[in-house]
């Protein structure tokens, strides 16, 4: 198996304005995680232990003002969060499904022609049509305004705008939030597709379940106050007596 993206020993602070002074609050804390081609991994953790950032660290998308130490290597490159490299790197190699789906859409343009747009750029061989049956939604939404599609059709259109390039790298930062349990398996099936294809697919998630029902999870990263505790099989990790492992595992299991 290669490896497609890692972070190494990565810390992250940002800065946080109060009041009258700005603080800075460390994040990510010596972060060590693998993604791997062809493989499903799943970054799991309570609320707040830095999942989101972590997604954010391996596309660029860290906080402006944020300081770092390590190394976040996507696609064998070693990039800082303001190296320029990841404009071209994003969309192209590393795919991103945001945690706020909804928002990733301008509010004044068509789902149909955001897609367009999105397959335009990275020279996708996708249609919008074909990415919206890809990922189980009516074709009629093309015709829609963000503001008309549900929170779970908005999920959807995010990952059929992160799949329009075929990137090498998906990361989908909760991707089956606001989605039935139906939808979800839908989407899961998706992600394995991509993998299948040959993508590294990196899930922040909080439902191990439906994924361990749909068949595909390789690997389970386990977080805790901004450190990744372990990475290893989801059976590995089943079999700890740890009370914070046993949390996440014991009802999957
Ligand atoms: N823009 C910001 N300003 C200040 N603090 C932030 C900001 N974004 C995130 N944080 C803090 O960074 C830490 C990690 O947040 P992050 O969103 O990565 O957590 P998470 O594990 O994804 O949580 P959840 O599962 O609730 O989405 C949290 O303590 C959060 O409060």
């Amino acid at each position: 198996m290669t490896i497609a993206a890692q972070l190494r020993s990565f810390s992250v602070d940002i800065a946080v304005r109060g009041s009258r002074q700005s603080t800075r609050v460390r994040v990510l804390d010596g972060v060590d995680l693998t993604v791997e081609r062809e493989r499903v991994t799943a970054l799991v953790g309570e609320s707040g232990c830095g999942k989101s950032m972590v997604a954010a660290a391996l596309t660029g998308l860290l906080p402006p003002g944020s300081t770092v130490s390590g190394a976040s290597i996507v696609d064998g490159i070693d990039l800082a969060p303001d190296d320029p490299r990841w404009r071209g790197l994003r969309g192209h190699r590393v795919g991103l499904v945001p945690q706020s789906a909804a928002t990733s859409f301008t509010p004044v343009r068509t789902v149909g022609d955001q897609l367009d747009e999105v397959v335009t750029a990275l020279s996708g061989e996708s249609t919008p049509a074909r990415l919206c049956a890809d990922v189980g939604l009516p074709p009629g939404v093309l015709s829609k305004y963000p503001h008309e599609i549900s929170g779970g059709m908005a999920q959807r259109a995010a990952v059929a705008a992160a799949i329009a390039g075929r990137p090498e790298v998906l990361i989908a930062d909760e991707p089956t939030a606001s989605l039935d349990p139906v939808l979800a398996q839908r989407i899961w099936h998706l992600l394995a597709d991509q993998a299948e294809a040959g993508a590294a697919v990196l899930v922040v998630t909080h439902d191990l379940e439906t994924m361990r029902r749909v068949g595909r999870c390789d690997s389970v990263a386990l977080m805790r106050s901004g450190r990744i505790l372990r990475q290893e099989s989801l059976e590995a990790m089943a079999a700890s007596d740890d009370d914070y492992v046993r949390a996440f595992t014991e009802p999957v299991i």
